[in-house]
């Protein structure tokens, strides 16, 4: 729960750490009790990032409507949890995009995992953003060409730069991470790593055009593409409503961020209608930088690039019925 009160970061060090301690209850108030292992699970909607296992941290659900992502290592997790902390608070941010877009950020909570018995990890608590949706079908897109923030350390710039030559994003100005896609009769058809890593500009046409299609296996018939992408309160729509806020905003650089599309798969109704609202909404903060004055023109071109990829596969389908958000 996010609270009126203002980011009191910057005043660490300025108010005694007691003072401190009650804003920062105040603007995050403990969660309900923290769940217990038993309850705990890799989330079935992932799509890409690193995935809990027996041996590795990931993200975890528990049913509730939230969403535990452990705190990546170095500063990384601080990072994420400092950007949250500043997202949530900060004034200049319409209340409209925060609540339309991004995750609701609960603060942080130590949990028991399965990779580190007996040694609780730190997690983000945010909103699960595929929740209430039956069966999502899931697509997260990393937006930019360039994908680490100003000042990263060489050897990183030159990982990252060899991964945005080798998939589209220095091309196209963003790459699918990975799909999942869940048919009429509960298939769930899902890209692998290798795959997505190798997609190039065809490639990626048709995942998206697959990311819209009922059929199973690889077909792509782009049935639902009309209802997801068109349509008020589709895809499009919301993403033109970001964008229009990326034409604008000079707050944050969101580095290696990703697209998450979400929508219900399993309750494509009798008039070809996909039932639970079409979700467009940004994940990963683990690189956003400060803007400083400077709008986020490497967001922002990857951003209009995918619309384009998206209203060209509308405009070579029929119509289906439209949906709003949910
Ligand atoms: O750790 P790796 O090498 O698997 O790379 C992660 C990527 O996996 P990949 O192998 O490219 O599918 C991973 O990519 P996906 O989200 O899986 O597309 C992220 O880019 C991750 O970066 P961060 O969590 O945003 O900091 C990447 O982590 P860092 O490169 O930032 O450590
Ligand atoms: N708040 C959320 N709600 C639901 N799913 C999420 C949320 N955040 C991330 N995910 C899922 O987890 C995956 C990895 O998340 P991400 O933040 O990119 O982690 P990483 O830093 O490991 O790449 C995403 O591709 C998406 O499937």
């Amino acid at each position: 729960m996010i609270s009126r009160f203002p980011d009191l970061s910057k005043f660490r060090g300025v108010v005694s750490p007691r003072a401190h301690r009650f804003f920062s209850r105040l603007r995050h108030p403990p969660p309900p009790p923290a769940p217990a292992m038993s309850d705990l699970r890799p989330p079935e909607h992932q799509v890409a990032g690193h995935r809990a296992s027996a041996n590795k941290l990931g993200p975890l659900v528990d049913g509730s409507g939230l969403f535990y992502k452990p705190l990546q290592a170095g500063d990384r997790g601080e990072h994420e949890v400092a950007f949250y902390e500043a997202f949530s608070a900060h004034a200049a941010v319409p209340p409209r995009i925060r609540d339309t877009f991004f995750p609701r950020f609960h603060g942080t909570r130590l949990l028991p995992t399965e990779a580190r018995p007996g040694e609780p990890h730190p997690h983000l608590v945010l909103d699960d953003l595929l929740a209430g949706l039956d069966a999502p079908s899931v697509a997260d897109i990393k937006i930019g060409a360039i994908t680490w923030p100003p000042g990263s350390p060489e050897p990183y710039v030159a990982k990252c730069l060899a991964k945005d030559r080798e998939t589209t994003s220095v091309l196209l100005g963003f790459r699918i991470s990975g799909i999942r896609v869940v048919g009429t009769g509960g298939a769930v058809w899902r890209t692998e790593r290798p795959e997505v890593k190798a997609l190039d500009t065809a490639g990626v046409r048709r995942m998206l055009r697959r990311y819209v299609s009922s059929v199973s296996g690889e077909g792509a018939d782009c049935a639902l593409a009309a209802a997801v992408y068109g349509g008020e309160g589709g895809v499009l729509s919301q993403l033109r409503e970001l964008k229009a806020w990326f034409e604008e905003q000079t707050l944050f650089h969101f580095y290696s961020a990703s697209i998450l599309l979400g929508y219900g798969a399993n309750a494509v109704s009798a008039t070809g209608g996909v039932g639970g609202g079409v979700r467009v909404k940004l994940v990963d903060f683990a690189h956003v930088a400060e803007g400083d004055g400077v709008i986020d023109h490497n967001f922002l071109g990857g951003l209009c690039s995918l619309i384009k990829f998206i209203s060209d596969i509308v405009s070579e389908t029929p119509e289906t019925p439209p949906l709003g958000p949910s």
